[in-house]
């Protein structure tokens, strides 16, 4: 399989209401679709390249510029591409919002021209349906409202951003939650690191801990996570660890992880997610395949990937399509009593409307 045809395109959306990342708030999200095309240009391979400001060091321009130079160096002849051997066919030095993209089209672009989505090899049997978590953030008043709105919908697991700064606030949020929902919810907090060590065993003690299934990079520091874990009792879940200081999670015991938070374009491909996720599930630890609020083409991709793991999935955190307005699909993702049906999503994910998309390069490879 050798893709002939190669086209970026760039889209601009704006968000529902400004999201929160790191220091700042986005009002638009931007980013790059790739087009892989077959020689016969039948069949067409999807992928997304969109760095998050905040989250990703690469900026949108740096991305485009390392995108473009891979396609003029030509894509390599590839043989039976799995979401294992896919990364093998790229050289190893890209960012990893670029591999993430390049990786997700070829994958995309194999499974038009055979007809399916490529399994594990080995692999367990999927999931056709995938829980999601809901995200919560804002006021108090905000975050309750979302949180019934959602429980309406038949979300049962529910995310909740925190933040020492406000830290009475989530903790007020968070009992709210406990008083209103009780059992029948599960909570993940996530700090994105914005605690220190004391702080955050002071704000978990206050907490009712058999809601909080785990807290998402509690610590500005986390080579205390195994000590917050041992002083709070509060299963830790690394998500910025997993890049930052990749050996952390070895130095970890396995009892104080709750989850890897898996966020493909910041990890660094398909095949190093699928990599990560295999280790945590061998280890009892829960997978939890997340975005960077990509669009719907990433997200229906990701759904897939998450769907490989087995067939009861932990729930994921890609329900971030509801912070657009209008997505570059056709047909918008959308889920049902809090899941996303895994093969209509992908399909979905796979029919961009090209009216939202500019085109800005193509070439014949
Ligand atoms: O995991 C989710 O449910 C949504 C994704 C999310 O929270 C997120 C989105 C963009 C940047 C950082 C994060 C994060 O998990 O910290
Ligand atoms: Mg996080």
């Amino acid at each position: 399989m050798k893709p002939a045809h190669a086209a970026i395109y760039r889209y601009s959306i704006p968000f529902v209401r400004p999201v929160p990342v790191r220091q700042t708030s986005l009002d638009t999200r931007d980013g790059l679709v790739l087009a892989l095309r077959s020689p016969d240009r039948q069949h067409t391979g999807l992928g997304e390249i969109a760095p998050l400001p905040g989250l990703h060091n690469e900026s949108l321009d740096e991305a485009f510029d390392e995108l473009a130079a891979t396609l003029r160096k030509k894509l390599p002849e590839t043989g039976n591409l799995t979401l294992l051997n896919v990364s093998d066919t790229l050289e190893e030095r890209l960012y990893p919002s670029v591999r993430t993209g390049i990786e997700m089209a070829l994958l995309n672009l194999q499974a038009s021209i055979t007809g399916q989505f490529p399994e594990l090899p080995c692999g367990p049997e999927p999931a056709t349906t995938l829980p999601l978590n809901a995200l919560l953030f804002g006021d108090n008043a905000t975050v309750l409202q979302q949180a019934e709105h959602f429980y309406q919908q038949g979300y049962r697991t529910l995310k909740l951003k925190v933040n020492a700064l406000n830290k009475a606030d989530a903790t007020g949020q968070i009992r709210t939650l406990d008083r209103v929902f009780g059992s029948s919810i599960t909570l993940r907090l996530d700090s994105n690191q914005s605690f220190d060590l004391e702080a955050a065993i002071r704000f978990l003690e206050a907490l009712p801990k058999k809601r909080i299934a785990y807290i998402e990079e509690p610590l500005s520091d986390p080579q205390k996570i195994a000590e917050l874990f041992r002083r709070s009792g509060v299963p830790i879940a690394l998500d910025e660890s997993l890049w930052q200081t990749p050996d952390l999670r070895h130095a970890l015991p396995d009892e104080c992880l709750g989850a890897y938070i898996l966020k493909p374009s910041r990890i660094g491909g398909i095949t190093a997610t699928m990599k990560l996720a295999i280790e945590a599930e061998a280890k009892g630890i829960p997978a939890v395949i997340s975005s960077g609020f990509e669009s719907g083409i990433s997200l229906g991709f990701y759904a897939k990937m998450a769907s490989l793991l087995g067939p009861n999935p932990t729930a994921c955190g890609i329900d971030t399509f509801r912070q657009f307005t209008k997505d570059i699909l056709i047909t918008p993702l959308c889920s049902q009593s809090g899941s996303l049906c895994v093969e209509s999503i992908w399909r979905r994910s796979t029919a961009p409307d090209m009216s939202r998309l500019t085109c800005i390069e193509q070439w014949t490879l």
